[in-house]
Order: structure tokens, then C-alpha cells, then sequence
């Protein structure tokens, strides 16, 4: 578990991470997200003891990072996957970290299988394509079985064969019982991948929450209804008061759910060929609900 209480970080006269709280919780994915200076590679800097907070705490399974006796045993990062040594190859690179952490070098070849590098194990880190690179910082991430892990943009560059396996592998850490929190900008895959999120806005918490709640909060939940009966259905929506509107030939119906609307398109003899929640999206969401966060709006920015 990550717990952040009041965490603030100034640099001079920047506010980057301002009265941050937050519980990040063991057996879920986390998404970490915000716009662009909102403050998430600062509060995980911080989360990591790479940053000291100017005020509030952060603990990892209760203790601060600096604090922790085995760092690499309880918390595993990927934050900027090209600053591996280019020179070392991936075993070597992996061994070192191992020998200087004090953990069994037998690990090395376990997370090299894990994330498919066995084969390119012995490949200088420079030969690498960026994709490589990425499974070798979450192997280094993985080495010493850590309980807690962050991913900073791991599916930054990545292709969609890349970024599902990246996905199935946050899924399958976190059925562990691990504790995942990940930051990415890729919004229609975070959807896919985190079932909670932490999202900020100019270094502010604005929603901690489940993933569906924060679509659901920013969306109207219409339902999306079609029908060769339309004027019938429109006329018994309106003697019901329903609040509706048409698009593209089908109605969208803001105020009722799927049973009632089902019921009462049988009672007024409307055959349904379409009844569905028309759900928004998480990028939907995101932009009405951090707008009021975006640290340079577009139009300022070119004045
Ligand atoms: N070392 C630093 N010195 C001064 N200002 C900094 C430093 N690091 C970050 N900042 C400032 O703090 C704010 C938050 O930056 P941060 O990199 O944490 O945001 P971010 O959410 O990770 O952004 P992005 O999505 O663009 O990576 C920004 O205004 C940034 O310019």
C-alpha cells in the first residue's frame, strides 16, 4: 500500500505538488494520471526518496522509502526506461543491481523469462530497441519480488503488442495481492487497465476513486435506444416526462435506465432494435474534469 498525506513539494516559487493525499491499495492497478506539470513524476519521485517533500509524508507499507530496510524487496519502480548503462548487457546489468541491493543473483534468469528478454539476455542494453528497454527496467523493477510497484509511462513508444503485454502483466502482479500505481497519458489504454485512479491538476488531488465512478461522474449515462417505432416511443417518453434527445435516427434517453425504458417501449407496442447504455470515455472525463487544471492552456501558450 502507498499512502500519501499532505505531501507538497516546492521548487523556488513552483507549487509542483501542493496538499497531496492519497491511498494507493494492494491488489488493484492504480492509474496515476494528469495533464502535462500537474506534479505526477514529482510524487513519485517522492514516493521513491528521490525528492525530499517540503511538507507532508509518504509511506510505502507504512514507512517512509528511506526508511525501509530492503528498498528493492519492498518497492519496485520503472521510471525512465533509456537510462540503462548501454554498455552492460541485460544480465550483467541485472546482476549488478542484484549484487549491490543484497539480492540471490538466481533471480536474474527468473525476471529475464518473466519479461521475455532470455534469449537477448547476453545483447549489449545499447542494441536494445525501445520496447527491450522497457522489459529490462521492468525486470530490474520485478528482481527483488517487491510487494509495491510504479511504472512511470511504461507504455510510452510502445507498440499494441507491447502495451497488452504490459497490461496483462500489471494484471497478473496485481492478482498477487501487489500493489500497482502507474502514470501514462495514454487514456483510452489506462481505461483498459487501471480499476482505480488518482488524478491531479496542478500538483492538487482532483479524484481518487474507482476507474468506472470517474466516467460515470463526468458523463450524463444516457442509454441509447432504437427502434423502427420511433414516434410511438417518443410519445410514450414524453407522456412520462422523460428527458431525451435524437441522434443519428436513435434516442438518447439522460434519465432512466434500461429496465424502465424496456417496459415502457413493450407497454407502447415499440419494438427495440438497440437498448444500451451509452457509456462516456475515460478521456471524455478526464478532459471536462482536470480542464480547470491544464497548467498552459492552448491558446495561452501561443499568444
Ligand atoms: N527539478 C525541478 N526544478 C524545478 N521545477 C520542477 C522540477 N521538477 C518539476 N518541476 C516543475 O514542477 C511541476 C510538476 O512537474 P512534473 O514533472 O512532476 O509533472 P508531470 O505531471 O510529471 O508532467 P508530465 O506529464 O509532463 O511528465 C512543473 O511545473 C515542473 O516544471
Amino acid at each position: 500500500m502507498i499512502e500519501a498525506a499532505r505531501l507538497t513539494k516546492r521548487y523556488g516559487d513552483v507549487l509542483a505538488v501542493d496538499d497531496l493525499s492519497f491511498t494507493v491499495s494492494p491488489g488493484r492497478v492504480t492509474g496515476f494520471l494528469g495533464p502535462n506539470g500537474a506534479g505526477k513524476s514529482t510524487t513519485m519521485r517522492m514516493i521513491l526518496g528521490v525528492d525530499a517533500p517540503s511538507e507532508g509524508h509518504v509511506e510505502i507499507d507504512g514507512r517512509p522509502y528511506r526508511e525501509l530496510d530492503h528498498p528493492l524487496r519492498t518497492v519496485g519502480a520503472l521510471l525512465d526506461a533509456s537510462a540503462r548503462h548501454p554498455g552492460r548487457t541485460a544480465r550483467d546489468h541485472l546482476r549488478w543491481l542484484a549484487a549491490t541491493n543484497d539480492l540471490p543473483v538466481k533471480r536474474v534468469d527468473e525476471v529475464l523469462a518473466m519479461v521475455g528478454l532470455t534469449s537477448v539476455a547476453k545483447k549489449r542494453a545499447g542494441q536494445y530497441s525501445l520496447g527491450m528497454l522497457q522489459r529490462l527496467g521492468i525486470a530490474g523493477a520485478l528482481l527483488g519480488d517487491p510487494r509495491v510497484l510504479l511504472f512511470d509511462e511504461p507504455v510510452n513508444g510502445l507498440d499494441p503488442e507491447g502495451i497488452a503485454w504490459i497490461r496483462q502483466l500489471m494484471h497478473a502482479l496485481a492478482a498477487e495481492g501487489r500493489t500497482i500505481f502507474v502514470s501514462s497519458h495514454l487514456l483510452p489504454e489506462m481505461a483498459q487497465t487501471a480499476q482505480d485512479l488518482v488524478v491531479i491538476g496542478k500538483g492538487k488531488l482532483i479524484y481518487q476513486g474507482t476507474t468506472e465512478e470517474f466516467i460515470a461522474r463526468a458523463t450524463d449515462n444516457a442509454v441509447r435506444v432504437r427502434s423502427p417505432h420511433l414516434p410511438e416511443l417518443r410519445e410514450a417518453l414524453t407522456a412520462r416526462g422523460a428527458n431525451f434527445r435524437e441522434e443519428g435516427g436513435a434516442l438518447l434517453v439522460s434519465d432512466m435506465d434500461s429496465d424502465a425504458i424496456g417496459e415502457l417501449a413493450f407497454r407502447a407496442g415499440a419494438t427495440l432494435h438497440e437498448l444500451s447504455p451509452a457509456r462516456g470515455s475515460l478521456e471524455t472525463a478526464f478532459l471536462q474534469l482536470t480542464g480547470e487544471a491544464v497548467e498552459y492552456h492552448a491558446t495561452e501558450a501561443t499568444r
